[in-house]
């Protein structure tokens, strides 16, 4: 037997399981992230909502410092829209596998989930058991908030709403996968803020063009990561700099060095610079993303695959 979760209000997220048998409800929180102080209340708070249930004589709560086995989850956020988050995302992930991890993508871009047009895959996913099956397209599995709405549908959708719809996609089946991307709506409101705690990511990119306006959000993105105690990997700068195809002179539309200098201020790690370029666009929207070919841009995000990792080994294992 089982309790519902939903009787803990908030505190479900945290929940790992709850069971009832002969009066004794046990239940498994996860404490990860949370201070002594903050873990005590929390304990508190479950064994008060179980004991009040009907048939619960006896509370047992287990609190565990870090999540059970299985996908590290790794979300890549920006503080606005429209500079290469899910591109970034689908090459990362591209990346990944390519250095040997089977990697998964969880789409969560409610405002406009592009995965499944970057992997040039229109296939939707079956559920078996009320679980979701990955499609699986250029070597990784993806399930996406597209495949299930209509183009547009989910944009009004509030945090609440999002963040069940992300629960289908994290709970899908991700058996055999060693890391998922996880491309988060832009933006640094309550409905990312409801969709990092969702999804529990063991660490964050943030993407961020080298102008000062969108420094000034990544800055934003940086500190909601912070406030759910998601350690942030790093920063990609993304569209800087342009090579001319013709005369091949290099120039910064953008500015350059920017998101560099604020990673610097901030003490998070620069993990890339990725420069504006038409072939790179051409190639993602015609659903080849640049990752699985053979041309500098593969080789950069295979150096950005690298560092990422190389920041996930340095997080410590009490915050994974
Ligand atoms: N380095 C780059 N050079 C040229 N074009 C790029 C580069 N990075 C991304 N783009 C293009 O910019 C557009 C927006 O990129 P993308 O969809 O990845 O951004 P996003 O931050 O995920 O946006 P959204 O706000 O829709 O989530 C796409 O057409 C993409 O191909």
């Amino acid at each position: 037997m089982t309790l519902d979760k939903s009787l803990f209000g908030a505190d479900a997220d945290r929940l790992r399981s709850v069971r009832l048998q002969d009066g004794v409800a046990a239940l498994v929180a996860e404490a990860r992230g949370l201070g002594e102080q903050e873990r005590a209340a929390l304990e508190a708070r479950l064994r008060a909502a179980a004991a009040a249930q009907e048939g619960v004589n006896e509370v047992r709560v287990a609190m565990t410092a870090s999540k059970p086995a299985g996908p590290k989850l790794i979300a890549v956020g920006s503080g606005k829209g429209g500079v290469g988050k899910s591109t970034v995302s689908v090459n990362l992930a591209i990346a990944l596998a390519r250095l040997g991890h089977r990697v998964g993508i969880i789409d969560a871009d409610i405002y406009g989930p592009s995965q499944p047009t970057l992997l040039g895959t229109s296939e939707r996913p079956v559920a078996r058991d009320k679980q979701l099956i990955p499609v699986e397209a250029q070597g990784v599995k993806l399930l996406s908030v597209g495949q299930l709405v209509s183009p547009g549908h989910a944009l009004a959708w509030r945090g609440p709403m999002a963040a069940g719809a992300l629960t289908q996609l994290v709970e899908g089946d991700w058996s055999g996968t060693d890391y998922i991307v996880v491309d988060l709506p832009p933006g640094t409101g309550d409905v990312q803020l409801s969709l990092i705690q969702k999804a529990r990511p063991v660490g964050a990119v943030v993407v961020s063009t080298p102008q000062d306006l969108s420094l000034i959000d990544a800055r934003r993105a940086i500190d909601l990561f912070g406030k759910t105690a998601v350690p942030v990997l790093g920063i990609v700068e993304n569209m800087a700099g342009y090579q001319c195809p013709h005369c091949g002179e290099t120039s910064d539309p953008f500015g350059s060095g920017g998101a560099e200098a604020a990673a610097g201020e901030m003490g998070v790690p620069f993990l890339a610079r990725l420069p504006l370029s038409a072939s790179l666009r051409a190639e993602s929207d015609a659903g080849r993303p640049p990752a699985a070919g053979e041309g500098p841009a593969a080789a950069a995000f295979r150096a950005l695959a690298e560092a990422v990792l190389a920041q996930l080994d340095a997080v410590p294992a009490s915050q994974i």
